[in-house]
């Protein structure tokens, strides 16, 4: 079933510009696609001003700080909590968008023992069991800090196989194993709360 994305808008278009978009990188994350839709719709006009960062956490400060405007994440991530408590930050909208294919991915020509290591964020972790081909099995999940990160563990050889996006497969010159599906995500963003005068 498709469903068209769409949006929750409290703030995003009567609040601060859309300058710059703080999310969960390195380059080829679902997150990163995400920030890309957003600016598509909300950015101020020209090239995408989009910061990645290591960790959500690193993006939020990013905005405390004021070095990004505004910060998208996905509801799945679970410390998600953190930014609708913290009364410095501002919900500003929500969009449904579905995250780019995921499947189970290694690299070219690398042999893949029976029982794998396989790197994966936590928050897709449930996809490993349903998308790894019955031939194989996990001997070890190795948790990475996002599907790019994932992705970079299986280039290193430091895992055998990554649950990663098709962006991140390419940039890291992985081949999937495993049919591909998107994940149907609600992604929230957030801006500074505005300051009592
Ligand atoms: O690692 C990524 O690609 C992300 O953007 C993060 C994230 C998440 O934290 O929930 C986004 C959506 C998917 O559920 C899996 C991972």
């Amino acid at each position: 079933m498709t469903q068209a994305a769409g949006w929750i808008d409290t703030v995003l278009t009567a609040g601060p510009a859309v300058e710059t978009i703080g999310t969960l990188g390195p380059a080829g994350t679902s997150s990163e696609q995400a920030a890309l839709y957003l600016w598509a719709d909300h950015g101020r006009g020209g090239p995408p001003d989009i910061a990645l960062y290591d960790t959500y956490e690193e993006a939020g400060t990013a905005l405390r700080t004021g070095a990004v405007s505004h910060v998208v994440l996905a509801n799945a991530y679970a410390a998600v909590h953190s930014f609708y408590m913290d009364p410095s930050l501002q919900f500003a909208g929500a969009f449904l968008f579905d995250t780019p294919l995921y499947g189970i991915a290694g690299s070219p020509g690398r042999r893949i023992p029976d029982k794998a290591r396989i790197a994966t964020h936590p928050a897709p972790v449930a996809l490993v069991e349903e998308l790894l081909p019955k031939q194989y099995s996990v001997a070890e999940i190795r948790y990475a800090t996002s599907t790019s990160a994932a992705a970079e563990q299986a280039r290193r050889g430091e895992t055998d196989l990554a649950l990663t996006t098709l962006p991140a497969a390419k940039a890291n010159e992985l081949e999937f194993i495993s049919r591909t599906r998107p994940i149907r995500m609600l992604w929230s963003v957030f801006t500074l709360a505005a300051t009592e005068s």
